[in-house]
């Protein structure tokens, strides 16, 4: 609390002017009338309660943060480390209506962040691809992308198939080395999918779209630059049981805004991003989400996503 808050409360009269002891009309002594009620509403216990309340629900809102009306918990803040954090929620009713697979359809639900599987090396390799990549084209609004499978680059308002566009040029702009490691960084992210929600390691399968993302402040030109909307990625994407978002800047470093928030009945939380942060979740509606609008600096991430339908999945990338 702040000594504003202390302070005694300026009690005013009826033309806003400050009460004190007032003078009588022709500047006589000075009346102790008003004084006497301020003293008694100073002491009044149901003003004490009403600034009791106030402090209250500002130390909540201080506590959880009050951005844009919503109440937030932070599920992962930027400044942490973290080994392996997870926060169950009930599966939504999605699941049933799609085909099932047994081991891999999710029969537990919920959210993980850990800082522990991808290094800061490797993440810092990841965003140079991205950073290379992105450079070759890139979005005329806030958001752009760079599927290393399909080959779609940002360009514009449109996307152009970034192999065929740039041909055997490509090969400096990504190389065998880079494929390789992006290999290696989604076989460890879909070991860690594996163990946390019990599946069975050879029932999932990657699927599409993966893409590195960029995201800035530009204004949005196209609806492809409205990332910040809330969505669901088992109906937007189709495919999708279990995302995973692998993070290359840093929150309050590197951009503003830009947090991920799980939208939830009552309070939303939040993944602060942070270079090396992989944050996976099932693909339901038991994982509403959106992503904060980025109101300062460029903000890298990569989507990676994996299937319970081997009719969806799709191999690694490769030059060879
Ligand atoms: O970049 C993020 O934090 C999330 C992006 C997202 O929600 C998506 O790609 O579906
Ligand atoms: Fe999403």
């Amino acid at each position: 609390m702040t000594t504003k808050h202390r302070r005694r409360p300026r009690v005013t009269g009826e033309n806003g002017e400050a009460a004190g002891p007032s003078r009588g009309a022709q500047g006589g002594k000075p009346s102790l009338k008003r004084s006497r009620t301020s003293g008694r509403s100073w002491r009044s216990p149901l003003l004490w309660g009403i600034f009791a309340v106030i402090v209250a629900v500002s130390g909540i809102f201080l506590f959880w943060g009050y951005p844009g009306g919503e109440v937030m918990e932070v599920l992962a803040s930027q400044q942490e480390t973290l080994r392996h954090k997870f926060y169950a929620v009930p599966c939504s009713q999605d699941y049933g209506n799609h085909k099932q697979f047994t081991g891999c359809t999710p029969l537990k639900c919920g959210r993980a962040v850990t800082d522990a599987v991808i290094t800061q090396e490797e993440a810092r390799r990841m965003l140079r691809i991205a950073e290379a990549g992105l450079s070759l084209g890139g979005s005329d609004g806030g958001a752009s992308i760079l599927d290393l499978h399909s080959g779609a680059l940002s360009m514009g308002r449109n996307f152009v198939n970034m192999y065929r566009y740039y041909g055997e040029q490509m090969k400096e702009i990504v190389t065998e080395e880079d494929f390789q490691l992006y290999r290696d960084v989604r076989q460890r992210i879909q070991q860690e999918i594996t163990r946390t929600f019990d599946l069975d390691a050879a029932s999932l399968y990657l699927t599409k779209p993966t893409f590195f993302s960029r995201m800035n402040s530009s204004e949005a030109k196209t609806t492809h630059d409205e990332y910040w909307h809330p969505h669901i990625d088992k109906v937007t994407y189709g495919s999708f049981d279990y995302t995973s978002l692998l993070y290359l800047s840093d929150y309050s470093k590197d951009f503003g805004g830009g947090r991920f928030i799980f939208i939830d009945e009552k309070t939303n939380s939040t993944v602060e991003p942070r270079l090396g942060r992989l944050s996976f979740f099932t693909s339901g509606s038991e994982n509403l989400h959106r992503v904060e609008k980025v109101s300062w600096g460029t903000r890298y991430a990569i989507t990676i996503s994996f299937t319970c339908n081997p009719d969806h999945s799709i191999v690694d990338p490769t030059w060879t």
